[in-house]
């Protein structure tokens, strides 16, 4: 098996509503992945798909699995945080440390108390007692805690402030991603992963607009830092997005323009919001052109 996750030409349908339309996707082995895409993207959809809970078209295997089929065996290497906040509030931590236990076999529960040794949660601390960063830490710490080699995470910071989300992904990145094991992470905090990803796939009404390496972005596509006096010549080459940027024009472009434009301007790093900017339709705003 090359890829923790292949998916090709996969549709998913909610009765006549299409969230999914020909999604093809691979993730090696070793990467963190973005999964951005505005509100209706199909961004959960297809993470549940990923873990086998919403049937699709097309083919799909996770771990050499089919999703939907051996989902009992899947998930034994497989973690996953879904987008809605599912750990009992009854419960004290050290009560899930046990029923984890019960439930996954490759999970360890030294590590888990490891991990929130990084946290301010106590074992003998409720889980309705916790604010909701110290729940977010609390449900990677428990996952982080199986030895599994893909982790798929659902908008996990929703909700958190600024330092929670930081606390998050370093416990993340830190303790969970080793270059061997991947990790699938959809947010709508663009900026804030842009660092830690090494991949991103971007999701357009339910189709892929982008998917690619970090390092290809710099490759394929082109930002051009420019004066006014250029913008004429630079929309003549078509760019995908012109905006501004420090008092100057930023075109960026889908390969390389040609030479008498790329000489107009200074190249600068296209960031991931530009890129999705320029790439996805944002809703609100078509309807408002509508
Ligand atoms: N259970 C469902 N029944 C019918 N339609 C659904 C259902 N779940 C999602 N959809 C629709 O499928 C599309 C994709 O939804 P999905 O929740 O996957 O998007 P998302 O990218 O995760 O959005 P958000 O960022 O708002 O969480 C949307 O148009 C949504 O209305």
């Amino acid at each position: 098996m090359n890829h923790l996750i292949e998916a090709r030409n996969v549709s998913l349908n909610y009765g006549k509503k299409t969230a999914l339309r020909d999604v093809s996707i691979t993730v090696p082995k070793g990467r963190v992945v973005g999964l951005l895409g505005h509100n209706g993207a199909g961004k959960t959809s297809l993470m549940k798909a990923l873990v086998g809970l919403q049937p699709v078209q097309g083919d799909l295997r996770v771990l050499g699995m089919a999703p939907s089929t051996q989902r009992q065996q899947l998930l034994t290497d497989l973690s996953y945080i879904p987008d809605v906040a599912v750990l009992p509030r009854w419960a004290c931590v050290h009560e899930l440390i046990t029923l984890m236990g019960r439930l996954q076999p490759k999970f360890s529960a030294e590590r888990a108390r490891a991990l929130l040794k990084r946290t301010s949660v106590q074992e003998s601390d409720k889980i309705k007692r916790l604010s909701k960063g110290m729940v977010a830490q609390t449900h990677l710490a428990l996952i982080a805690a199986v030895d599994a080699r893909l982790m798929i995470l659902d908008e996990p910071t929703l909700g958190l402030d600024v330092i929670s989300r930081k606390g998050f992904y370093e416990m993340l990145i830190d303790e969970w991603c080793d270059g061997e094991r991947s990790v699938l992470i959809s947010t709508h905090q663009v900026e804030e992963v842009e660092a830690l990803l090494s991949d991103v796939i971007m999701l357009d009404e339910g189709r892929v607009a982008l998917a690619i390496s970090l390092e290809d972005i710099d490759r394929r596509f082109v930002a051009l830092n420019h004066d006014p006096a250029a913008a004429e010549a630079m929309a003549a080459a078509h760019p995908l997005l012109r905006y501004r940027d420090q008092g100057r024009t930023t075109s960026l472009f889908d390969g390389t323009p040609p030479e008498h434009v790329t000489s107009l301007g200074e190249r600068v790093r296209p960031s991931l919001v530009d890129l999705f900017m320029a790439l996805t339709r944002n809703p609100a705003l078509n309807q408002k052109q509508a």
